[in-house]
């Protein structure tokens, strides 16, 4: 059925009068954080911050009548001064202050911005989802409590645990919200290397995260190992412990492998992870949808392959059932990632 649409005051249309305050609101974060509608460290940062606020729940918590958190309800920022303190919120503190006076300026609560900032700014990345946005989400009024947030030096296990206690996760969702890493860097995993990238494509929501992850790791891009890094396949390019071992693990593999240049997938299964993961702790029946205000992102621009220099023969096969997609590589001489500029 067709829905009906309104006409805002500024000429834009959408389904609801409410999401009309959103057109300002998206000028002002593209203007002022993301380069003028660019996939940049902000946009990064952005995305990063909808989860580390949403996770901040737990199921069994509530079971045992104490506290597990609000989930998706801004309480990162809005108790910044005890969330940031937390070991794997390392680094949210800058993107949070980026945040603040873009917050201020406009009538949302802090819990939708959060979540609307990612969504707009994933949709500044070629290649990813419309992502879903929604409005009425509740501020929390006390802040998350600590480890809800996993760490890169998580088993499996237990990463798979805390995603099932925080929302009822499955482990393909846990693998589908992983995607987000194809346009990820770290700055303080390695210390000596701010904005290392997760794979070669940090400005494209592609398939090459999934891709490169299953390469043999051979070296540590900057000073070596730390804790939660592991070996990566190319100059420049981070590996997380956690990221390696669910591209193995015997749970996740299958999952892991089958985005390799399936582009489609992708986009619907983070897509869907994502609008779970985005109203964690609210009543849904509660907000508006606003979606369709998400501007339509680029089209993918590379077609999947092998960094320069490596082959199929540098994979390490995992998935028992189904063999590593054909690709090809890249021309040229060996690939090198070049850091994301910092915002
Ligand atoms: C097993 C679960 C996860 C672990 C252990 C994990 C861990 C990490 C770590 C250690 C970093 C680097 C931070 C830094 O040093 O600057 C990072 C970056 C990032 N993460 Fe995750 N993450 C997980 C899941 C997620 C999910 C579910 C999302 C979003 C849906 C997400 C989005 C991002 C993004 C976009 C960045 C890049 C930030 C930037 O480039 O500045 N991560 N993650
Ligand atoms: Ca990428
Ligand atoms: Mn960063």
């Amino acid at each position: 059925a067709a829905t009906k649409k309104v006409t805002c005051a500024s000429g834009q249309v959408t389904s609801n009068a409410a999401c009309c305050a959103l057109f300002p609101v998206i000028d002002d974060i593209q203007a002022n954080m993301f380069d003028g509608g660019g996939c940049n460290e902000d946009v990064h940062e952005s995305l990063r911050l909808t989860f580390h606020d949403a996770i901040g729940i737990s199921r069994k918590a509530d079971k045992e009548g104490v506290f597990g958190g609000g989930g998706a309800d801004g309480s990162i920022a809005i108790f910044a001064n005890i969330e940031t303190n937390f070991h794997a919120n390392n680094g949210v503190d800058e993107i949070i202050d980026t945040q603040a006076p873009i917050i201020a300026r406009h009538n949302l609560t802090t819990a939708d911005f959060i979540q609307f900032a990612g969504a707009i700014g994933a949709s500044n990345c070629p290649g990813a989802p419309r992502l879903d946005v929604f409005l009425g989400r509740k501020d929390a009024t006390q802040p998350a409590p600590d480890l809800t947030v996993p760490e890169p030096f998580d088993d499996v296990s237990k990463i798979l645990a805390r995603f099932d206690d925080a929302g009822k996760f499955s482990s393909d969702e846990v693998v589908a919200l992983l995607a987000s890493h194809t346009i990820a860097a770290a700055d303080h995993v390695d210390p000596t290397i701010p904005g290392t990238p997760f794979d070669s494509t940090p400005e494209l929501f592609d398939t090459q995260f999934f891709i490169e992850t299953q390469l043999r790791g051979t070296l540590f891009p900057g000073n070596g190992s730390n804790q939660g890094e592991v070996m990566s396949p190319l100059h420049g390019e981070l590996r997380l412990q956690s990221d390696a071992e669910l591209a193995r693990d015997a749970r996740t593999a299958c999952e892991w492998q089958s985005f390799v240049n399936n582009q489609a997938k992708l986009q619907s299964a983070f897509k869907a992870a994502f609008a779970k993961m985005t109203v964690l702790g609210q009543n849904t029946r509660e907000l508006i949808d606003c979606s369709d205000v998400v501007p339509t992102p680029p089209a993918p621009a590379s077609a999947a392959h092998f960094p320069a220099g490596l082959t199929h023969r540098d994979v390490e096969q995992a998935c028992r059932q189904t063999p590593f997609p054909a690709l090809r590589t890249d021309p040229g001489p060996a690939t090198s990632v070049v850091p994301v500029p910092p915002s």
